[in-house]
């Protein structure tokens, strides 16, 4: 994969911006629109989403600065970070605490004042949940870091869907399930074939610590529970058949790749897998939103 290294001429702003994990925590945000429109039995007040979305994209991307921070020397040692701007840049320690502390306070404020006390609370202990819990207690001290850890990954949809009601209902907390069972099987298809980086970070991922063929029974046993997660939407009327058609479809192909690791490992595979389970996520979460207006539209 082709990775972008800081050039000389980059300025603080776009070394900062790269540091904010553009890509992962648009997905995060996705997900986290998604539990908002799913809030509302036709459309929520757009003034509302707009300020949730913004809020929770100010300080889901202070939390990846601030990890790039907390991970300076290890992400040095790592091919597939070694090229962030706290390794090769110009952008100071210092500078990353003060934009990371003004963006994410920024976020939090937008929260507080325009969107409600409660989303403002759980979006800070996610915060927390992710750059401290996660990033400097957890991933340094056990190969169950991404399991505990994917919790803060799993709480946008639960911030959305408060943004809009003031409340937490059994509906978000079914796809806070999804994405806490979906985390393992993509963190770990990752670590499998970034496994010796890991290993030369220190850093004691479940390949690392369990070897591979344990990490690839895990990976299938999680794949499991992710598809019976993704059958409760159903199962509990908050989605159609429109919604777990799409999501049987999408789990058949998840299983697929697993049992194929599972049965025969290669690098190539595992880096299929990876790609496949952001697509999915991706997917599962617009099929559930086309789910939910289906009705409106008379289909
Ligand atoms: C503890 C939880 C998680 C861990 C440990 C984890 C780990 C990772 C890692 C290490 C990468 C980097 C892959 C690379 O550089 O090639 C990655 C990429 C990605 N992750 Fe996760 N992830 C987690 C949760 C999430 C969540 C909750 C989402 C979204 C809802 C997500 C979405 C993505 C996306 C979209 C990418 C691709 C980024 C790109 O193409 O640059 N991840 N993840
Ligand atoms: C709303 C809110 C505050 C959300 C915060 C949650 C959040 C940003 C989760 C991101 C998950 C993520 C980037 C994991 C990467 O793993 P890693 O950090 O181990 O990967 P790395 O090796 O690439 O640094």
């Amino acid at each position: 994969m082709l990775q972008q290294t800081t050039t000389p001429t980059e300025g603080i702003g776009t070394q900062f911006w790269r540091l904010t994990k553009p890509r992962v925590v648009s997905l995060i945000v996705f997900t986290a629109v998604i539990g908002m429109l799913l809030a509302a039995p036709v459309l929520p007040p757009l003034d509302l989403v707009a300020y949730a979305t913004v809020g929770i994209a100010l300080v889901a991307g202070a939390a990846a600065a601030f990890n790039c921070l907390v991970e300076q020397r290890i992400d040095a040692v790592m091919a597939r970070t070694r090229a962030r701007p706290t390794v090769m840049g110009t952008i100071t320690q210092t500078q990353i605490l003060v934009m990371s502390g003004g963006v994410g306070g920024l976020g939090l404020a937008i929260l507080w004042h325009a969107v409600n006390p409660l989303t403002m609370w759980l979006t800070l202990a996610t915060f927390v949940g992710y750059a401290i819990i996660y990033t400097v207690i957890l991933k340094p001290a056990t190969p169950q870091n991404i399991v505990i850890g994917g919790a803060s990954g799993a709480m946008p949809p639960v911030l959305g869907w408060a943004a809009i009601t003031g409340d937490i209902t059994f509906q978000p907390l079914l796809l806070f399930l999804i994405i806490f069972a979906w985390t393992p099987p993509h963190f770990w298809a990752l670590a499998l074939y970034r496994r010796k980086e890991y290993e030369r970070a220190g850093l004691p991922m479940l390949p690392v610590t369990h070897g591979e063929a344990f990490t690839r029974l895990h990976l299938l046993f999680y794949t499991f529970i992710l598809i019976a997660t993704t059958l409760l939407p159903f199962a509990t009327a908050m989605a159609g058949v429109f919604y777990v058609g799409c999501a049987l479809v999408l789990d058949a192909v998840f299983l697929a790749y697993a049992i194929a690791l599972w049965r025969r490992y290669s690098d190539a595979l595992a880096k299929q897998t990876f790609a496949y389970s952001i697509f999915y996520l991706a997917m599962l979460f617009a099929a559930l939103m086309i789910d939910h207006y289906l009705p409106l539209l008379g289909a």
